[in-house]
């Protein structure tokens, strides 16, 4: 085993907190138990680039049940959680990173980690798979497959094997129903507020909040944003997404218009420059703005500079911006996903990555155990309903089945009124 983290002896303390996310991870504990008697991974080394936190480490944990020698680095320079890192490396994973590194530095560790040749991958954003084709081409013969945990990463993989640059499967774990459907509009909808919340200590209630995009997780942080007693406005550029939002209840408009009434604008879309440009000089004062999509370029932080005089620190994750005319907008996180990469951020609650987590290590095993050609694979409908079955029985809750009466009827086409 070899681990290069921040502080071994943050390790107890890491320990409580993964202890703590077990009991509210039902599913993948049930896997975990499955996985020791059948052990699947058995001489399997599994590779992860994924948000390095209690939930993630349980994750390892559940395939090293399994038989797999595991090796995790981060999949964000600053989602990091150092004590969780320790604690993995305390309980045999093969550990690298840790809170704020530098580019290059996340880069050696993914190297660190692709060093212990794995056959499976697990990616978040695709970093690890993108790094093997470019530079790590000796490890291709033997890597079986990979998984992919995020909508933006899988946009990108669809491409490169539209390119027909792709060279081995990776199953869409972001498209199962049992990952998107929770984990991108729940947990995202929590998490954000969670994080910026904790860091800001602000009110939510009575602040014209701004959602850019209407897709998973734009509709939870809406929601939520709601819920907390924001007056929500959205803006999209697909035009079904955009409706739905207005019929959800929302009012909808261009983004050069909805900056000026902005208290609070939340970017979720995988897209680039969705805040840029001129759209800064309108904004208000003291307009707090946050990514929660993907990488720091939906908010273009260099056009802000450019309008800005000076630029300050006030906390970690808080940067205000005082622009030439006086006003001071804030950006949080470096316009990293908040809810990780926010000093207060602790990603999605333990019940989500239950099932997230769960959709990954049985499509690692799936992978295993079906030789796929290159491509990008859904998981299978079986596998989420398994994964909801096992997560409605850790939640005591009984749902009804069909009759014998009622198949025979929803399978008849010539009965009419
Ligand atoms: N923070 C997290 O923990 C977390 C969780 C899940 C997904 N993600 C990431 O969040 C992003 C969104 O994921 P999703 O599952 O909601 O994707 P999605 O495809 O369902 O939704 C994205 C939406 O953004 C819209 N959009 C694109 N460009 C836009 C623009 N310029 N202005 C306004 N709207 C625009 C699209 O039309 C779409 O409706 C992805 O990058 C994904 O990888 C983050
Ligand atoms: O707490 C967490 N631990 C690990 N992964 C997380 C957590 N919260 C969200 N994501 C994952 O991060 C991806 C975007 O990078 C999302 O798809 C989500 O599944
Ligand atoms: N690994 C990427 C995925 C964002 S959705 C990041 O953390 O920026």
């Amino acid at each position: 085993m070899s681990n290069n983290v921040k502080d071994m002896s943050l390790a107890p303390e890491g320990i409580k907190k993964i202890e703590w996310v077990q009991k509210h991870m039902p599913v993948l504990e049930h896997i975990k138990k499955e996985f020791q008697e059948t052990k699947p991974f058995e001489g399997v080394t599994i590779a992860s680039c994924l948000h390095l936190e209690p939930k993630t480490i349980n994750l390892g944990l559940t395939l090293q049940e399994g038989g797999a020698e595991v090796a995790m680095t981060g999949c964000n320079p600053l989602s990091t959680q150092d004590d969780a890192t320790a604690a993995g490396a305390s309980l045999g994973l093969n550990m690298y990173g840790w809170r704020g590194e530098t580019n290059e530095e996340y880069y050696e560790n993914l190297n660190k980690v692709l060093d212990h040749e794995p056959d499976i991958i697990i990616d978040d954003g695709a970093d690890m798979i993108f790094l093997v084709h470019k530079e790590r081409r000796d490890l291709m013969d033997k890597i079986i497959g990979a998984c992919e945990e995020t909508t933006t990463g899988i946009h990108r993989l669809k491409a490169m094997h539209a390119d027909k640059a792709l060279e081995f499967p990776v199953m869409a774990v972001n498209d199962s129903y049992m990952k998107y459907l929770f984990d991108n509009r729940y947990g995202t909808g929590q998490s954000t507020f969670d994080s910026i919340m904790g860091s800001t200590n602000v009110l939510i209630a009575g602040k014209t909040l701004v959602v850019c995009g209407y897709g998973w997780c734009g509709r939870g942080v809406a929601m939520r944003a709601a819920g907390l007693g924001a007056n929500v406005i959205v803006t999209e550029i697909d035009p079904i997404r955009a409706l739905e939002a207005r019929m959800d209840g929302y009012r909808v408009m261009k983004i050069r218009e909805a900056v000026k009434e902005a208290d609070m604008i939340i970017t979720v879309t995988g897209n680039i420059d969705v805040v840029s440009g001129d759209d800064f000089k309108y904004m208000k004062d003291g307009c707090i703005m946050a990514n929660s999509g993907h990488f720091n370029v939906e908010i273009n932080k260099q056009d802000l500079q450019k309008i800005s005089k000076t630029t300050k620190l006030l906390k970690p994750d808080i940067e205000e911006f005082t622009t030439e005319d006086g006003r001071k907008l804030y950006l949080l996180a470096d316009g990293r996903l908040v809810n990780l990469a926010g000093e207060r951020g602790q990603g999605h609650p333990a019940e989500i990555m239950d099932m997230s987590f769960a959709m990954q290590s049985l499509s690692a095993k799936y992978l295993l155990e079906n030789k796929l050609d290159v491509g990008v694979y859904k998981t299978l409908d079986e596998t989420d309903i398994d994964v909801a079955k096992l997560k409605l029985n850790a939640m005591k809750i009984d749902i009804d089945s069909l009759t014998e009466r009622q198949v025979a009827y929803l399978k008849n086409w010539d009965e009419g009124t």
